[in-house]
């Protein structure tokens, strides 16, 4: 029988058990279950049956602990599992329409690749990620249903320090809801810059494409966020999907100094081959007044960059 995210919320207690992990080679993993002290401290006023199922991911092996590293074309990030690091502990909401892969998506975030195991698996998922050369502690939160309760909602709307809002690139109307959630979201931290990313994800169904690309991004655009397409399935971009929330959370929470320290630092390290695109552009962009949405839009697309 297959169990929606409410019952699978309702049946927390149930389902207390370690949760299964795909294995290198070289590395040991363990999984233990999150106090649940700590997710009433992000959600203090939830009910007990009504708690997520929390899982702390923890990989290490002998002589290098805590390195389960992505494989990764940027270099200078990886993501590692378990959240022993020390400071502050950034909450991360996935939103959208059902069955646009929010869990897939999570599941690669929590290190569980085989989908089979997706009914034992959290979902929420607390991680420790390296993303340029700083570490950071993140909680995943793949708790949202369009069917929760109204309250569950609320709360869902009320505790992200990022939110990442999930449509399917072969489904409309999930692209529609995306668009709707957006400004659900609005509406509830209306003063508030908080960081949002809009992810098309299935980008690797191409002939049942029902949304462009330009779509999503014009959307992200007059939504003010953040853009990108993901496949879940082929493991496409869900990498620079988590490297940039992290990186859209601080760009607004940490200082300036901090900010400019870890750009001139990713400037120093890029390639000479982007750094002479990065200047073309630009050059371009000034000569042509016509380019101005284009730039615009693609800076949407820079997750590295407010
Ligand atoms: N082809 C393809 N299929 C995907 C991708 N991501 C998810 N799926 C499939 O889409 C279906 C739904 O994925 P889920 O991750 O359960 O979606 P969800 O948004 O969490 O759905 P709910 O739990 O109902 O809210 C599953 O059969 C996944 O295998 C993708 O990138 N490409």
């Amino acid at each position: 029988m297959t169990l929606n995210k409410g019952d699978r919320l309702r049946n927390l207690d149930k389902r207390r058990s370690s949760m299964p992990f795909p294995m290198n080679q070289h590395l040991h993993r363990r999984s233990m279950p999150v106090d649940e002290r700590e997710l009433k401290s992000a959600m203090p006023t939830l009910q007990l049956g009504e708690l997520p199922n929390l899982v702390r991911c923890t990989s290490y092996s002998p002589g290098e602990q805590h390195r389960d590293r992505w494989v990764s074309d940027s270099s200078d990030s990886v993501i590692s599992s378990g959240s022993d690091t020390e400071g502050q502990v950034y909450k991360v909401v996935l939103l959208g329409e059902q069955a646009v892969g929010k869990s897939s998506l999570a599941r690669i975030f929590g290190g569980i690749e085989d989908t089979h195991d997706c009914e034992e698996a959290g979902n929420t998922y607390d991680r420790s990620v390296i993303v340029d050369e700083e570490e950071a502690s993140i909680v995943l939160y793949d708790i949202w249903e369009q069917d929760n309760s109204r309250w569950l909602q609320d709360q869902c709307m009320k505790m992200g320090d990022a939110y990442i809002i999930v449509y399917s690139v072969t489904d409309k109307a999930s692209f529609e809801k995306a668009s709707e959630l957006r400004i659900q979201l609005r509406r509830a931290r209306q003063s508030e810059d908080i960081p949002i990313i809009l992810v098309g994800n299935k980008s690797d169904l191409v002939r049942s494409r029902e949304v462009s690309v330009e779509e999503g991004r014009a959307c992200a655009v007059v939504f003010d966020c953040k853009f990108i397409e993901t496949s879940a399935s082929l493991h496409h971009n869900v990498q620079a999907l988590f490297e940039g929330i992290v990186r859209q959370i601080r760009l607004r929470k940490d200082s300036k100094e901090d900010n400019a320290r870890r750009m001139a630092n990713s400037k120093r390290r890029e390639s000479i081959g982007k750094k002479a695109k990065r200047f073309l552009g630009r050059l371009v962009a000034k000569n042509n007044k016509k380019m101005a949405f284009k730039q615009k839009s693609k800076s949407c697309h820079d997750l590295s960059v407010l």
